[in-house]
């Protein structure tokens, strides 16, 4: 839709968008494969697995599903379904299941490794809030001074850490990671009193994307009031690929696989292979940076360390799992070992098996992130990787079948780790994209790297720097130097 506006460039000509992919095919991380397995058509997820249909960023990513015609292929995952309401963590040999309810929680506070969670919870709001100069922190250090010597809190937050950044809670930064807990704290002073003050109060961002959402296609409204998650009944590349249709019927857009980018110069009279007025960037900061290396004005001033994730999924013939329906669990920090978590995908999500239900059993076994050299070094191969991966499931649920498929992804540097300071990093890469002596206005950001590393996170980060974009184009034509852009990706950040 936005793309067919008949827009006026620079010197009164077309505006064209050329989109530079280093890779052959389009997506990224989203990476699906369809495996025939006994003749069915099994889905592997090698990257992202499911979407949350919340808040204002989930909400944009089914707006644009919806766009894009795929509202049909929706499959989800419902509130109280198993697969949302069943998580553990591996602690001490066993799976220990995260409680669900007020109930279950004072029940696993009254033994186990989650003793005294609610004592803890009752004292926070007594605790001081945080020094005022202090302007960030680990996300360890946060729940330690939040709830001190609650042993539950630390053993869930390092592995709720695992699942989202494949990333080490001591070192990641809890206001980057956890805003929203930063924020509530910074509000009352106390985390539980500022979430319960905020209780389910919907920002303004929220509702219009609410609001929008209901007008244009009611039915996927419908679904986001009722599932935790979601996913697609071909798997998540089903969004990159129709967004790539769009693009390449578009008269526009150019889109341009297997085209790297090794050099950006902001200097027109060297432009040697391609000028543009403008770059929007989604490499991750430390591809960026070398990217702009040699070119005039001071180098990017911070970079975002990078993790690796082994991704391993299989198909069992029958069900292998030794317990009910769930969507899996998480190991904490303190277990060690390889693995950081094993997602149940057949349980999540059993339309992804083929149109035989019921039979094929898939699941996944990340391992490495913050530990990958120390587990993989530089270059491991795949067989290591799965016996590795068949081992972490023998010693954590007693599997021992051999799977009838499997898939092994090294996703080298896949997840940004945003450890502490990050968050002034991005302040100052906002005025290096804004100076004179860095981009010159000339550049912004978007994806994983930048903000937020959820798919719905990247979608919204890129939607408003597009939509940025195109109202300032429609608004002018162009004919002198190149104005500068009117947002740089990371307004956010600023003080
Ligand atoms: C390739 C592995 C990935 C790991 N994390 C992500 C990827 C792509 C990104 C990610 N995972 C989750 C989020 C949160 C927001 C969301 O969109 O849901 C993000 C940005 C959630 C998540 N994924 C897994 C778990 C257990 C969770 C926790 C939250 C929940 O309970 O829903 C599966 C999983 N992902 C990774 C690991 C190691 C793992 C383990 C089972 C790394």
């Amino acid at each position: 839709r936005t793309l067919s506006l008949g827009l006026v460039g620079r010197g009164g000509g077309p505006i064209r968008i050329s989109v530079l992919e280093g890779q052959g095919r389009v997506g990224g991380w989203v990476q699906t494969q369809r495996k025939s397995v006994a003749g069915e058509d099994a889905v592997f997820e090698q990257g992202p697995r499911t979407l949350r249909p919340s808040g204002p960023a989930g909400l944009r990513t089914l707006r644009l599903l919806g766009d894009l015609g795929l509202a049909e292929d929706v499959v989800q995952v419902g509130k109280g379904a198993p697969a949302a309401r069943k998580r553990y963590l591996y602690v001490q040999g066993r799976l220990l299941r995260l409680p669900a309810s007020i109930l279950d929680t004072v029940k696993a506070s009254a033994s186990g490794p989650l003793k005294g969670l609610v004592g803890s919870v009752l004292r926070e709001p007594f605790i001081p809030g945080r020094p005022r100069d202090l302007e960030d922190e680990s996300v360890q250090d946060f729940f330690a001074r939040r709830f001190p010597g609650a042993d539950g809190i630390q053993l869930a937050a390092s592995a709720m850490m695992h699942g989202i950044y494949a990333g080490d809670y001591r070192k990641l930064s809890v206001r980057s990671c956890l805003p929203s807990l930063w924020e509530a704290e910074g509000r009352s002073g106390s985390l539980v009193r500022g979430m319960l003050l905020s209780g389910s109060k919907a920002t303004t961002e929220e509702d219009e994307a609410r609001h929008a959402l209901k007008i244009h296609y009611p039915q996927l409204m419908e679904m986001a009031e009722t599932s935790a998650i979601y996913s697609l009944r071909q798997g998540l590349s089903g969004i990159t690929d129709a967004l790539n249709q769009v693009a390449i019927q578009s008269p526009i857009v150019t889109m341009r696989p297997s085209s790297p980018v090794t050099k950006v110069i902001l200097d027109e009279s060297k432009a040697k292979v391609m000028d543009a007025d403008w770059v929007v960037s989604t490499l991750p900061g430390p591809s960026i940076a070398s990217c702009m290396k040699g070119s005039p004005g001071n180098p990017i001033p911070y970079t975002t360390p990078y993790a690796s994730v082994a991704v391993v999924n299989m198909a069992f013939s029958q069900r292998v799992l030794p317990l009910d329906p769930a969507f899996g669990y998480l190991v904490p920090v303190r277990e060690g070992g390889d693995a950081l978590g094993v997602v149940f995908d057949s349980d999540a999500l059993p339309s992804q098996d083929g149109a035989r239900q019921g039979g094929l059993n898939r699941l996944t076994v990340m391992m490495g992130g913050w530990k990958f050299k120390q587990i993989f070094g530089e270059k491991p191969h795949p067989d290591d990787v799965l016996k590795k991966a068949r081992r972490v499931l023998k010693e954590q649920m007693g599997i021992v079948k051999e799977p009838m498929a499997h898939h092994v992804s090294i996703q080298c540097q896949c997840i940004p780790q945003y450890e502490v300071g990050w968050w002034d990093g991005m302040r100052q890469v906002d005025e290096w994209l804004r100076s004179s002596t860095g981009a010159q206005g000339r550049m912004a950001v978007c994806g994983a790297g930048w903000g937020g590393v959820s798919v719905n996170d990247c979608v919204q980060g890129a939607e408003k720097v597009g939509h940025a974009l195109l109202d300032h184009l429609k608004g002018k034509t162009f004919s002198g130097a190149s104005p500068t852009l009117p947002l740089t990706g990371l307004e956010r950040f600023r003080k």
